[in-house]
């Protein structure tokens, strides 16, 4: 049973707060843990990545090495179905497509004074990316992470998995495969972070770290940001489901557990105008959770994070969605075009009672690495540009200098800066 919330409550405030600042991860401890860990990668390398595999996932990465060898990625294609490459062949393809509008164009103007500006875009050369892979196996990441990176140019992409207790899932690999990953390591958690941040005797150092995880991965990238970038911090699954009581609460049901069923700290919420309708959906989560796989997760996460919000009206839902500012977004309802041009913060919305968000976790072709925990007031989801710097170029010949550097001169001295001063001045006056 979730919580429920009611606009129309004289408390709401005070409990829509709570919601918003409810912690799903226990982040003081996650936080020790990983620095230690980190720390003794960055001095003991591959040993202590051995180290914490076998006590984290449950295996000896050395005996059959860190790096996942070219003759398994060839025994992984013989153990995957016809009909489940073809959908992973066309989900790299939607995403491909997808991706390959996100590229930039370069520019080089000349401006009033004759001084020419502009910018390229350059790729970035090595990055690692992480697939989560402890509670479930996620090919569809590896195309998410990996397909991006490929169409921005990046040259070597490495790539590290957890494969708890040593099994490898032949569609990760093929995944990669497809993809053009160059490196694969069978590791995860904050080791493979830490090991793709400083490089250790068999994992080489990227420049950039990027792909959703547990809260461990997540602690790790914020603590190795500097040393290398890192994209956002996508952890444990969200969606918020707006949906008006025209909708079946079966289909609305689904939905919440298809994020539910991700980790017991993912948080799927529902917002409705109509109370019976929100029973409805209410029962009918109860009712699949009976035949759900993973019902055991999805129940722990609708229990202690799932929420219902009941609204007097649709036109409340806005500025609630954006305090929320939820990883993905659904809005089940029949103006929903008109709802999504006011709505701020999200990763990705999913318009109308057909868009279940699941089509965008696979194949529709937009990315489903986005940020969780409300960043998305502050970040967008995984894309070319993240895999790309842009470079600033100037150009000034002898009569733009004398047009704009008395200038650079007077700001020079104003900050006490006499040699930037004089680096203009010096010419000028030749
Ligand atoms: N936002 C997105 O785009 C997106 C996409 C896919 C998955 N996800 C989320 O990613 C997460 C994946 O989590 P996961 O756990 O399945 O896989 P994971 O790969 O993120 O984490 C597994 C690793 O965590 C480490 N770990 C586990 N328990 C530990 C402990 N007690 N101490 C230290 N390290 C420990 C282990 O090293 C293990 O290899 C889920 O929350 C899922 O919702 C998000
Ligand atoms: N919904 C996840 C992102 O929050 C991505 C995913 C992968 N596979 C299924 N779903
Ligand atoms: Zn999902």
């Amino acid at each position: 049973m979730s919580i429920r919330l009611s606009t129309a409550d004289g408390n709401f405030e005070a409990l829509f707060t709570e919601l918003l600042a409810t912690k799903r991860e226990v982040s003081e401890e996650v936080g020790a843990v990983v620095a230690e860990v980190i720390a003794r990668v960055r001095e003991e390398g591959d040993a202590a990545v051995i180290d914490y595999t076998r006590r984290f996932d449950r295996f000896d990465p050395s005996v059959n090495g860190l790096r996942i060898s070219a003759e398994e990625i060839a025994a992984a294609y013989e153990a995957v179905d016809k009909p489940t490459l073809e959908a992973l062949k066309i989900a790299r393809e939607r995403i491909e497509a997808h991706h390959s509008r996100q590229l930039p164009s370069d520019l080089r103007y000349r401006d009033d004074a004759g001084v020419e500006l502009g910018w390229r875009w350059t790729a970035i050369h090595t990055v690692g990316i992480y697939v989560p892979g402890g509670l479930a196996s996620y090919p569809s990441s590896v195309l998410m992470n990996a397909v991006p990176a490929r169409v921005a140019g990046v040259k070597r992409i490495v790539m590290t998995v957890p494969t708890p207790d040593g099994e490898l899932n032949p569609l990760v690999l093929v995944a990669a495969d497809i993809a053009g990953v160059t490196d694969i390591f069978r590791i995860g958690g904050a080791q493979a972070v830490a090991a793709l941040a400083y490089g250790t005797e068999t994992i080489p150092a990227v420049d950039k770290i990027v792909g959703p995880g547990n809260a461990y991965v997540a602690a790790a990238k914020r603590q190795v940001f500097g040393k290398v970038g890192i994209d956002m911090i996508a952890g444990p699954s969200e969606v918020l489901v707006v949906a008006d009581p025209d909708n079946d609460p079966a289909w609305i049901a689904a939905d919440l557990l298809a994020q539910a069923e991700h980790d017991s700290a993912a948080q799927s919420i529902l917002m409705t105008t109509d109370a019976a309708f929100a029973d409805a959906v209410e029962e009918a989560v109860q009712k699949q959770l009976e035949t759900l796989p993973r019902a055991e997760i999805a129940s722990a996460s609708w229990r202690d994070f799932g929420a219902i919000i009941l609204l007097n009206g649709l036109e409340e839902a806005p500025a609630l969605i954006d305090r929320i500012a939820p990883e993905h977004l659904e809005l089940a309802t029949d103006v929903a075009e008109k709802l999504v041009l006011k709505i701020r913060n999200a990763g990705a919305v999913f318009i109308g009672r057909y868009t279940p968000e699941a089509l965008g976790d696979y194949v529709a072709g937009s990315n489903h690495v986005l940020p969780t925990a409300r960043s998305a007031r502050f970040s967008s989801g995984l894309g070319v540009l993240d895999f790309m710097k842009r470079m600033s170029l100037l150009k000034a010949g002898p009569d733009q200098l004398r047009a704009i550097g008395p200038a650079a001169i007077a700001l020079g001295r104003a900050e006490g800066l006499d040699a930037h001063a004089r680096s203009v001045s010096i010419r000028l006056n030749a």
